[in-house]
């Protein structure tokens, strides 16, 4: 391990994180857990970061929400909205669908202000920006102050990237930080933009029976992952009424005049799109812009990204940058990860590397998740695979929950038969690749799924059947 960056008594103290998200809060309590005098500074009302207060948990309570009515109203299966229309079925209120959006943010940001508390670690409410390489100057209502630090750790994540020209008004057009504000369900929505968050609510509003349109400038979605889950993905959705415009590009937006308030998108090819609302989802960029960067001797990426090193050290060595500021994976799980180890490295505790394998999770409908390298990965780099499947709908657990789509398949290496990779559509996706995840990482494969004995019934089953599959194809 390098040099421990600087811990002197001539600062205020030791660490001080900027942000309260996944990755500062981590990186907080990790230093004052090692004894580390540590302050951290937030600018919103609500602790939590946008993890907490638009992003990762209030869209997972959302959706919730949407499964629950959803499911009530006969809507999740493949093709039922199709079949039913909007007359068969009843239109929850937004009231509806986002009453528990407040209530857990609340109480989450509660648990993470005790959890700061109680281990000692200040908390400075307030902008930060450099005033030099160990100086923040910190405003906020009650007027202007300054902390120095031995350490500094930048994790102020991101905020939505808007071309310019993109009206966004957080009425008619709007990003991921507003949607949640929405008034009315719409009939029509516009989603401009198919990464996660694209995708996620695309596919949450369908099964609200809205009629979505999405549109990506890509002619695939979701590359990165296994091309099976994705054309499953699609399958699903475009039965719950959604059109695909994929390979297309917005040539302008605009809110047509008179009431109610539409957006009309024009594509392009000549397309024309007339919708209720956009959700742009384009993507983020580093919230970077107001650091005053340049006196503490840093310069962000023209995306506002800040590099580091495999220590999470950017080019000044006691600044750190951890969580969505530094990009990919632009995850909650690794910014917990990235914070924690932060910390250890500023203060030379050994933490070991980050992990190798990091979990995808997709809170679609269908749930996706996926650990380890998909199959076009492997054909690409000439590794010789077998795969395995087990369909939820031969799988007890399967037909109790009413889930006659979902698979997980194992991808396991043909000579040694070590596990490669395992994808997930379906009920439990999420927490069923945690087994993978454990086995990929330990370095286990084929036969211990062969050998072990699961819960029954359980989802847990299909890694035992997905395994047999592939031992039969192996055999064969
Ligand atoms: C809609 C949506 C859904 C998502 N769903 C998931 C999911 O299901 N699973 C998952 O793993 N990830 C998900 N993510 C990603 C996840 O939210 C981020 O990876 C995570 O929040 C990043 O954590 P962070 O600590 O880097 O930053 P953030 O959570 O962005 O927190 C940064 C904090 O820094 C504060 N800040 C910024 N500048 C300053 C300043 N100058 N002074 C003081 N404070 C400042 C901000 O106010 C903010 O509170 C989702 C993201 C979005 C947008
Ligand atoms: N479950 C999860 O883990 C989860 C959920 C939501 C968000 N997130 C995180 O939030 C981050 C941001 O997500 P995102 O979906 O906004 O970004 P993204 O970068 O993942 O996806 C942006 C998409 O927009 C498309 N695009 C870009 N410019 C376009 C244009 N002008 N017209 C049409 N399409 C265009 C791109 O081709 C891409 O498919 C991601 O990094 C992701 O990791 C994670």
């Amino acid at each position: 391990m390098e040099a421990p960056a600087v811990v002197s008594t001539g600062y205020d103290v030791d660490l001080l994180c900027i942000g309260s998200g996944p990755a500062g809060q981590r990186a907080a309590i990790q230093a004052a857990k090692l004894g580390k005098r540590t302050a951290l500074v937030e600018k919103r009302r609500c602790l939590g970061g946008i993890c907490l207060d638009t992003g990762t948990i209030p869209s997972k309570t959302f959706r919730e929400a949407v499964c629950s009515l959803a499911n009530h109203n006969g809507l999740l299966r493949p093709g039922t909205a199709v079949r039913t229309g909007l007359e068969g079925t009843r239109r929850p209120s937004v009231e509806e669908l986002f009453q528990g959006v407040g209530l857990v943010t609340q109480r989450e940001s509660q648990v993470i202000e005790q959890q700061l508390y109680r281990n000692g670690v200040e908390l400075i409410r307030g902008e930060a920006s450099f005033v030099d390489p160990h100086t923040l100057a910190v405003v906020s209502e009650e007027g202007r102050r300054t902390v120095t630090a031995a350490n500094i750790l930048i994790a102020v994540g991101t905020t939505p990237a808007l071309p310019p020209g993109v009206p966004v008004d957080g009425d008619v057009i709007l990003t991921s930080d507003d949607l949640l504000r929405l008034r009315r369900l719409p009939k029509k929505l516009a989603v401009v933009g198919g990464g996660i968050i694209g995708i996620e609510y695309a596919s949450m509003f369908a099964a609200l029976n809205v009629e979505v349109m999405l549109v990506d400038k890509r002619d695939r979605l979701l590359e990165f992952l296994d091309r099976e889950s994705v054309d499953e993905l699609m399958h699903q959705m475009r039965g719950r009424r959604v059109t695909f415009r994929l390979g297309e590009a917005v040539e302008r937006l605009d809110v047509a005049a008179g009431e109610p308030r539409q957006a009309v998108l024009h594509l392009e090819s000549g397309k024309r799109i007339v919708a209720d609302h956009v959700l742009y989802s384009v993507g983020r960029i580093g919230a970077t812009g107001r650091l005053n960067l340049a006196s503490a001797g840093l310069s962000p990426d023209d995306r506002g990204r800040l590099a580091v090193d495999r220590q999470f050290r950017t080019a000044v060595p006691h600044i750190y940058a951890v969580g969505d500021v530094i990009g990919f994976p632009s995850l909650a799980s690794t910014s917990f990860s990235q914070g924690r180890l932060a910390a250890c490295y500023a203060f030379g505790v050994e933490a070991g590397p980050m992990i190798e394998h990091l979990p995808i999770g997709i809170y679609a409908l269908p749930e996706i998740s996926a650990i380890g390298a998909p199959e076009h990965e492997l054909t690409q780099n000439k590794i010789p695979y077998e795969t395995g499947i087990a369909r939820y709908r031969e799988i007890a657990r399967g037909q109790i929950l009413g889930d006659d789509s979902g698979f997980l398949k194992l991808l396991v290496h043909r000579e040694d038969q070590r596990l490669l990779g395992v994808h997930a559509v379906g009920t439990g996706a999420t927490e069923l690749i945690h087994i993978g995840q454990a086995v990929l990482e330990l370095g286990g494969g084929l036969q211990y799924f062969l050998r072990t004995v699961f819960n029954y019934p359980t989802l847990a089953e299909c890694y035992k059947v997905a395994a047999l599959d592939a031992s039969n194809k192996l055999c064969a």
